[in-house]
Order: C-alpha cells, then sequence, then structure tokens
C-alpha cells in the first residue's frame, strides 16, 4: 500500500456518536478520545451547561437545583443534536429523560459506556464535583442511582461494557468494534 494510500485510510461517520451512562463511567473522557480517532468534533452537554451558565455543575444545582439544570441539559441537548457532527458526552443523568431519548435516537446512536458499580465508585469516591452524590452516604446514594438506571441506560442502541483494567484507548477500540457493527453509523474509508 503506498503513502497517501495510508494516510487517506479513516472513517465515515454517518450520524452522531452519543455516549450515555453513569457518572464516571467515563463519557467525556472515551468520546473525547474517539472524536480524536475518528477525527470528528467533540461535545459535552455538561461543558455547554457549565460555558452557557458561566458557573460549575455543583454551583448550578447549589443557586438553581436539580429540575433547573434539568431543564438546561434538555434545552442545550437539543441544540448540541442539531449541530453534532461528530461524538456527543452526555451528563449521566440524561438519558433518563424519556423526551431526552426521543431526542437522541432521531439524530445519532446512544452507546451506554457500561461500567459495573465498584469501578464507578472507584472513579467517582475522591471527587466533590458530582453534587448528587454529597450524601451522608456517597456510596448508598451512587448505588441507588445506578440500580435505578441500569434499566434505562440498557436502551441504548450499542452498550459497550468498561471493565477495570481498559485504558481510555483499550475502551476508544471497543466503541469502535461496536460502531462498525452498524454499516449506518460507522464505516471504514
Ligand atoms: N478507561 C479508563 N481508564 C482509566 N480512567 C478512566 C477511564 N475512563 C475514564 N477514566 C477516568 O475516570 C474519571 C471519570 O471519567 P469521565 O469524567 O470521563 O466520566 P463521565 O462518564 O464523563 O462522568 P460524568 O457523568 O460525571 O460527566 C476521570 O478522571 C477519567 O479520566
Ligand atoms: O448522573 C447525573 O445525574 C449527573 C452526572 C454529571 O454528568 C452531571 O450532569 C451532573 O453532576 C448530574
Ligand atoms: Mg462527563
Amino acid at each position: 500500500m503506498s503513502q497517501r494510500e495510508v494516510a487517506q485510510l479513516g472513517w465515515r461517520l454517518k450520524k452522531p456518536v452519543v455516549m450515555v451512562g453513569m457518572m464516571g463511567a467515563g463519557k467525556s473522557a472515551v468520546g473525547a478520545a474517539l472524536a480524536r480517532r475518528l477525527g470528528v468534533p467533540f461535545l459535552d452537554s455538561d461543558a455547554a451547561i457549565v460555558e452557557a451558565a458561566n458557573m460549575s455543575i455543583p454551583e448550578i444545582f447549589a443557586r438553581d437545583g436539580e429540575p433547573f439544570f434539568r431543564l438546561k441539559e434538555r434545552q442545550v441537548l437539543a441544540r448540541l443534536l442539531s449541530e453534532a457532527r461528530g461524538v456527543l458526552s452526555t451528563g449521566g443523568g440524561a438519558y433518563l429523560s424519556a423526551e431526552n431519548r426521543r431526542m437522541i435516537t432521531e439524530k445519532g446512536v446512544a452507546v451506554w459506556l457500561d461500567a459495573d458499580l465498584d469501578l464507578l465508585w472507584a472513579r467517582v469516591r475522591h471527587k466533590d464535583t458530582r453534587p448528587l452524590l454529597r450524601t451522608a452516604d456517597p456510596y448508598a446514594t451512587l448505588k441507588a442511582l445506578y440500580e435505578a438506571r441500569v434499566p434505562l441506560y440498557a436502551r441504548a442502541d450499542l452498550s459497550v461494557k468498561a471493565d477495570a483494567g481498559y485504558s481510555v484507548d483499550d475502551m476508544t477500540d471497543r466503541v469502535i468494534a461496536a460502531l462498525e457493527t452498524r454499516p449506518d453509523v460507522l464505516e471504514r474509508t
């Protein structure tokens, strides 16, 4: 194969990829790596909310409450989906609303990063950036959220298991392999 042919090897992404799953599953980290790998733009709904509000997520929760955050999340998701050409990582709660799931399914393909509770806890336990976990027993809170949410995340078009031994790059490989099972979403060029 000539150098020129090698340089032209790549991907054609036909629909936006929307990363869903629990806080700490790796949606932002893996989503950004996936976008770099596919050579497409990356968007993150949490980052877009923070930018629009000029406040951190804990500040928005503390000042305006979770219902207000969810309203902004829905508006931002609608805007980002209308302009998305690449990978869009969502916040951990975004896929729980039926209206958000409908918007995501209409425009893109949802990929659930399916990490188990122990892995999620190992990732989030030392950080205080997730307001929902600011409780007397954050592990019990995470467990309750996990158990309530898994049946909804399981509705995603594709799911990719996140194991403790997998790096962000390994997870990116796995997501690409899952996307390649859908020629209507991703093709090699
Ligand atoms: N495969 C991985 N291997 C090691 N560390 C990872 C992996 N994926 C993510 N991480 C790390 O775990 C933490 C949580 O990941 P990330 O912020 O991507 O999760 P998230 O799903 O976007 O969570 P949230 O819903 O809160 O936005 C980060 O510190 C990230 O660097
Ligand atoms: O799981 C959740 O409900 C959340 C996850 C984060 O991504 C943020 O969107 C926020 O902290 C709420
Ligand atoms: Mg994130």
